[in-house]
């Protein structure tokens, strides 16, 4: 009961957040570049919550339609294109929630304009174009060169915070994320057309990046990726609107990364998006845990499986749930490996601040925040704070943007399916003179 209350207050106040402090006078002035669904949650109703974020400009392809997005969200400044507000000298930062196929050319864009760059997932395309962005010399102008984040929300809430700390990374056997999301029926949506970088694996980047980020390393291969293509439904051969992919890891793990954008309502609930993280079996006999283990007779030894799973770690804010479960074993040590006793010990967690996740993880003078605060918050958090040259509590840095965007191609060359298409703009490095 106590939990559908926490539910509804929290969901409330993400709403109507109660905190909307008076902005700094020199506060970042963004501007966005296209009248974008996906803006006023995950920009707009942050920006209000923070004092050195404003709203300042927005750009629509159409004057019109900017016009009354502007009006609608009390947007002072508006543009008839891009480009005009990345000639504006007064914007300091650009929110880029374009298709993913344009992020590649408006990023490098922006960043020659000097703007910093908070740019929606997927990054770009392709790790083509990751590596030119990421690795772009403008990104290395000037004493305060600009910022660029991929927008992983889910990675900056504190729940991600602590499921992460609770990993043993090296001695994960197995990780396994999924992410099945519906109301996407229109097989015109940006999401399901493949000139402007569509694709579930696209759209649903999350699973390939959660499973990399729980191992901490890069898959070496992408061993099978099973997808569903719209081209029964009269959508493009070459978009998945469903994926399953398993990647090996370096230490010999499997990463299972799972999406799908037209579920049925009773998949998008049941189950929840989860990360789940299975670790090798560890001898722990000798090592009594801080519960009171007790030492073995010689011949026997005690395992310990520990599976540690964040529910829900795309909308944290709303509910999650950490299940650490321990699966202990006694068994021979005489060659049988023959199994003497067997028990089960479960614990959970939540971390709806960063004072929850607890001081191992965020230092104490960084534990301002409020349980309704989403994850784009903690993402716009730490954009300022990189922006203003302070340390961030978590961070998503370049080399990680190129390595997901590698680990989506070899899922696409895996299925089948092209990877998606460079982008116009692209030009190659030129090669070094001898
Ligand atoms: N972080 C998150 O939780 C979420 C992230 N996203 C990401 O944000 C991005 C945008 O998603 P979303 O807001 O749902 O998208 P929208 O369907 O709202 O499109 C965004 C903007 O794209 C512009 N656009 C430019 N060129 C085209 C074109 N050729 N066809 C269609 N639109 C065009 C439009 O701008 P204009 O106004 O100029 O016409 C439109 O406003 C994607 O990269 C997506 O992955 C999306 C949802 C949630
Ligand atoms: O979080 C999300 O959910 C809906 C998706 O289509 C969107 O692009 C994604 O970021």
């Amino acid at each position: 009961m106590a939990s559908v209350f926490g539910f509804v207050h929290r969901a409330w106040q993400i709403i109507r957040p109660p905190l909307q402090p008076a902005k700094a006078p020199d506060a970042l002035k963004f501007g966005i570049l296209g009248a974008a669904n996906v803006a006023p949650y995950a920009l707009f109703l942050q920006a209000k919550q923070h004092p050195d974020v404003v709203i300042h400009a927005v750009a629509a392809r159409d004057k019109n339609k900017a016009d009354a997005y502007a009006k609608k969200h009390g947007i002072p400044v508006v543009f008839g294109s891009y480009q005009e507000l990345l000639d504006d000298p007064s914007i300091d930062a650009v929110y880029i929630p374009l298709p993913n196929g344009l992020h590649f050319e408006w990023a490098l864009k922006a960043l020659a304009g000097g703007k910093h760059v908070l740019l929606e997932k997927p990054s770009v395309s392709n790790a083509t174009e990751a590596e030119a962005l990421f690795r772009s010399p403008l990104l290395l102008q000037g004493d305060a060169p600009p910022v660029i984040l991929e927008a992983f929300h889910y990675k900056f809430h504190p729940a991600w915070l602590l499921f992460m700390s609770l990993l043993d990374q090296p001695n994960v056997a197995r990780a396994e994320a999924h992410l099945a999301i519906g109301g996407f029926s229109d097989t015109k949506d940006i999401r399901f057309n493949y000139e402007l970088a569509g694709g579930a694996l696209m759209d649903l980047t999350y699973t390939p990046s959660v499973v990399r980020a729980i191992f901490g390393a890069e898959p070496t291969q992408c061993t099978r990726c099973d997808v569903q293509t719209l081209v029964n439904v009269g959508g493009s051969e070459e978009i998945d609107a469903k994926f399953d992919a398993e990647y090996t890891f370096p230490n010999g793990g499997t990463g299972v990364a799972r999406g799908n954008l037209r579920a049925p309502m009773r998949e998008m609930l049941r189950p929840l998006p989860f990360a789940t993280a299975v670790h090798k079996p560890e001898v722990i006999s000798n090592h009594p845990p801080s519960g009171g283990g007790v030492s073995l007779p010689d011949g026997q030894e005690e395992l310990r499986t520990r599976t540690v799973t964040l529910h829900n770690f795309i909308a944290s804010s709303l509910w999650h749930r950490i299940d650490i479960i321990d699966e202990h074993v006694i068994r021979k040590t005489d060659g049988t490996n023959e199994p003497l006793k067997k028990w089960t010990v479960r614990e959970s967690k939540k971390a709806y601040t960063l004072r929850d996740a607890g001081n191992n993880i965020v230092d104490s003078e960084r534990w301002e925040s409020k349980e309704y605060w989403l994850s784009y918050k903690y993402q716009l958090d730490a954009f300022v704070d990189r922006v203003r040259g302070r340390v961030p509590v978590a961070w998503v840095d370049g080399e990680d943007s190129i390595a997901q965007m590698r680990a989506v191609d070899m899922a696409y060359l895996k299925a089948g399916l092209k990877v998606r298409p460079t982008s116009r703009y692209y030009s190659p490095p030129v090669a070094a003179l001898p």
